[in-house]
């Protein structure tokens, strides 16, 4: 694998008993590169995330971070075999997500939930994971909000908690899981703008699965369709939205500006 590349997966299968979620899926993000994966329900998007947060096995292939294999650990005798929890805890502090339904520890306060895995898993001082609380509360716009709990915050508050509790972990990667599909649409811009000036501002890696296609087409540098467990096609957002080479993927895309103009 070559070194500007730091997440790959090669050939990876995951199957749900018989059901195939992923075929041999393969492909290659480089450090700072901004990706989204769009797609029909059901054609693996989450699950790509999932794996990649090690909150899913794989059935088959290998999936590199860093250049390190995920699943698997080099024995010394250079064979491979299964990953201990050590190595994957390792890997893990390199990744962050951004959930769907925020996944916010209620009994906490929003300072604490963004301080505590930097203090728990990272050994930080609490001083110091206070501190890096306090400013990436700044860049979500949610000083004022800090003492609060989470349910005294707004759908669109408490992502942007999410999103700060995943930054002051300073992962290398971010994952996005439709980070704005649980929102009233009212409450969907605010989320968008952090992710935006994120994406600008910082050379962070980042791997977003979302169906907001306009945003998809202003922050990503490519965008893969995902359809059936594989990349039915790729490209630079002008290429994949304005000129799609497969008749899967201008299907596709007609339908979501439908039900966008529908609803
Ligand atoms: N734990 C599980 N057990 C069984 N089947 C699962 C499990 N998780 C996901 N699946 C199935 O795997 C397929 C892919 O799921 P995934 O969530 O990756 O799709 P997706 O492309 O993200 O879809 P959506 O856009 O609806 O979120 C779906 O058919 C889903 O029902």
């Amino acid at each position: 694998m070559s070194e500007n590349v730091i997440i790959e997966f090669d050939k990876v299968v995951k199957r749900f008993g018989k059901y195939t979620v992923l075929d041999e899926l393969s492909f290659k993000i480089q450090p700072g590169e901004k990706v989204t994966i769009i797609g029909p329900s059901g054609s693996g998007k989450s699950t790509v995330l999932r794996i990649l947060m090690t909150l899913e096995t794989i059935n088959g292939g290998v999936v590199y971070v860093d250049g390190k294999p995920l699943w698997h650990e080099k024995a010394a005798d250079g064979s491979l075999r299964p990953a201990s929890e050590a190595h994957l805890r390792q890997l893990r502090t390199m990744l962050g997500m951004v959930f769907q339904q925020f996944n916010l520890f209620p009994h906490m306060t929003v300072l604490r939930n963004i301080t505590e895995a930097p203090v728990q898993v990272l050994g930080l001082p609490k001083a110091e994971a206070r501190q890096r609380a306090e400013e990436l509360l700044e860049l979500v716009g949610l000083t004022d909000q800090m003492h609060k709990y989470p349910h005294q915050l707004s759908g669109g508050q408490q992502q942007r908690v999410g999103i700060a509790r995943a930054l002051a972990m300073r992962p290398k990667v971010l994952l996005f899981d439709e980070p704005t599909s649980a929102l009233d649409p009212e409450l969907v811009g605010e989320v968008l703008r952090v992710i935006r000036r994120l994406a600008e501002e910082h050379d962070l890696t980042m791997l977003l699965v979302t169906h907001e296609m306009r945003f998809a087409r202003e922050i990503s540098d490519r965008v893969m369709f995902f359809d059936q467990g594989r990349i039915c096609e790729q490209g630079t957002p002008e290429q994949l939205f304005s000129s799609p080479t497969k008749e899967r993927t201008r299907e596709f895309l007609r339908s979501t500006l439908e039900s966008n103009n529908g609803g």
